[in-house]
């Protein structure tokens, strides 16, 4: 039986003496899309960050694909993971931030190709008919040619994407991919991610869109103060809330 994609238990993590994570218990299967809502300061980044190695786990298990992260799981002794494998796993994990930290410097075309390419030796023709292919994919065949500042947030947000995917991640991470963007371009951007997902790519994704959790998600979590209050299917999680602290924030955001 495969692993899922995510698995998270009692996953604890403090900055100093801030407990961010509290125990964290969540499960993403394979192909589905999680997407984890709450106010600010409730922990999903760092949550986020924990999936993709960029920040240690203090306690808990927490699994990729049935990999640990950031730890090995047996035993009561916990053994940090050498830095080439945990490099190795990161290369299985997308990841699209708020800011599109695109190289000013190179073309759409570019950034893309110069994602870390995970098969040895592909050819640099190889590697730009894929990145040509990616561009496509979200909507920027026309713009290869293009440098980040010559492209609009929501279009250079999509290269970001398309960045992402060409290391061919079987996980994708998004982190309030449309909080930085006007709002007349979010919709572009939720396009590709929706086509992702109804493509079967594994997605968690933090975000205050409602409408996206709602139509796209398969699962809703709603986390407050480094907990999981909540979660369950959007169109149950969203339209009738079981917590009061879910609802308190729906009844904001709405
Ligand atoms: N590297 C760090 N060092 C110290 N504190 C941190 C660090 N990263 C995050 N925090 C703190 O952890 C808490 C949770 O932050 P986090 O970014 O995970 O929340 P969030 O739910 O994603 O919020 P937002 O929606 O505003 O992005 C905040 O109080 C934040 O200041």
């Amino acid at each position: 039986m495969n692993a899922p994609m995510v698995h998270a238990e009692g996953v604890r993590k403090h900055f100093g003496k801030l407990q961010v994570l509290k125990g964290i218990d969540l499960t993403v299967e394979r192909g589905q899309v999680c997407c984890l809502l709450g106010p600010s300061g409730s922990g999903k980044s760092t949550f986020l960050r924990c999936i993709n190695h960029l920040e240690k786990i203090d306690g808990g298990r927490l699994s990729v694909d049935g990999e640990p992260v950031g730890y090995r799981p047996q035993g009561t002794r916990l053994h940090e993971l050498r830095e080439r494998e945990v490099a190795a796993r990161r290369r299985d994990i997308g990841m699209v931030f708020q800011r599109f930290n695109l190289f000013p410097h190179m073309t759409a075309l570019e950034n893309v190709m110069e994602a870390p390419v995970k098969v040895a030796g592909t050819a640099r023709e190889r590697a730009r008919d894929e990145a040509r292919a990616l561009l496509d994919q979200v909507g920027l065949a026309d713009r290869e040619g293009h440098y980040p500042a010559e492209l609009s947030g929501g279009q250079q947000q999509r290269v970001a994407i398309a960045r992402a995917l060409a290391m061919k991640p079987k996980l994708m991470l998004f982190d309030e991919p449309t909080s930085a963007l006007d709002p007349e371009l979010v919709g572009d951007v939720l396009d590709v991610m929706r086509r992702l997902a109804d493509d079967g790519m594994t997605m968690v994704v933090v975000t205050h869109e409602i409408g996206f959790a709602r139509e796209v998600g398969d699962l809703a979590v709603f986390m407050d103060e480094g907990v999981v209050v909540e979660s369950g299917d959007p169109r149950r999680v969203l339209a009738e809330p079981e917590q009061e602290r879910t609802r308190a924030f729906l009844s904001k955001v709405l």
